[in-house]
């Protein structure tokens, strides 16, 4: 097991640092994992597994540590306290609701950014034509949409051919159509490139209609996991979708909802 690139450190005596690795198998393991912002508990014993290939959705209500936990997994926080141990594979990609691209290079370059192999520019290409914008690589970043954005953003993830992609609310800011049709790119993309997923969301609709394993996260713990049957968006499980959108609905305290 290597170190964790995030540095997962612990800056008060009486915490211990997320001890972190990495699994060449591509699997995902938390273990009791505990985080703290100053004197405020955010994630409270978070355990975790993701198979490799597997698509998991994170729901939870607001500020109960979906974010924590996804950039715990990313090994982005610095100084931050906690303990417990995190297992990732060695090559992951992260996407987050804003594109992140930078404004002062092309599609093209903010593909290949950070590529050292000879053939980064071919495959960015590739990349860029699997999510549907071949032909915009010398495009600036103002120039597209925010759809366009988010796929230029998706390509950069998945050129790295990512053994784990962690998505961060990657189409809370699109329109609804738009988000739909993210939806079927995604749903391609990962079945073409097969990395594990999680997604943190908001959207219970959009947890059924991409994960294999639905977790929702209630103050700072794992409070449910549901599993989605591969039937459930046939038109034949119509009720199966239904029930599973009451159920995960009643799991985030929304009770009597039914759209
Ligand atoms: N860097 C930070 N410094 C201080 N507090 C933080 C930091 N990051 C997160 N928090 C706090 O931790 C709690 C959990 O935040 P987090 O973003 O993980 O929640 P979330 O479930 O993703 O919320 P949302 O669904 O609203 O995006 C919140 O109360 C937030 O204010």
């Amino acid at each position: 097991m290597a170190a964790h690139p995030g540095g997962l450190t612990a800056v008060a005596p009486s915490a211990v640092a997320p001890r972190a690795g990495k699994a060449a198998s591509g699997t995902v393991s938390v273990r009791n994992l505990i985080r703290s912002f100053g004197p405020k508990g955010v994630l409270n014993g978070v355990d975790l597994d993701i198979a490799p290939g597997e698509f998991v959705a994170l729901l939870g209500p607001s500020g109960c540590g979906k974010s924590t936990l996804l950039r715990a997994l990313a090994g982005l926080d610095h100084d931050v306290r906690g303990s417990g141990v995190i297992t990732v594979p060695e090559r992951v990609s992260v996407v987050f609701q804003d594109s992140r691209l930078l404004p002062w290079d092309t599609v093209l370059g903010n593909v290949t950014l950070g590529l050292r192999e000879h053939d980064a520019g071919s495959r960015a290409r590739k990349a860029l034509a699997e999510v549907g914008l071949a032909g915009r690589e010398s495009s600036w970043p103002h120039e597209l949409s925010g759809g366009e954005q988010q796929r230029v953003a998706l390509a950069r993830s998945l050129v790295r051919e990512p053994q784990l992609l962690l998505a961060d609310e990657p189409f809370g800011a699109l329109d609804a159509l738009t988000r739909i049709r993210m939806h079927g790119l995604l749903q391609d993309l990962v079945a073409a490139h097969r990395p594990a997923v999680l997604l943190v969301t908001h959207d219970v609709d959009e947890a059924i209609a991409l994960a294999d394993r639905i977790v929702v996260l209630d103050s700072g713990r794992v409070a449910r996991i549901r599993t989605v049957s591969p039937d459930i968006g046939s038109a034949a499980d119509a009720a199966g979708h239904e029930a599973l959108r009451r159920d995960l609905l009643a799991d985030l305290g929304v009770v009597g909802t039914t759209h």
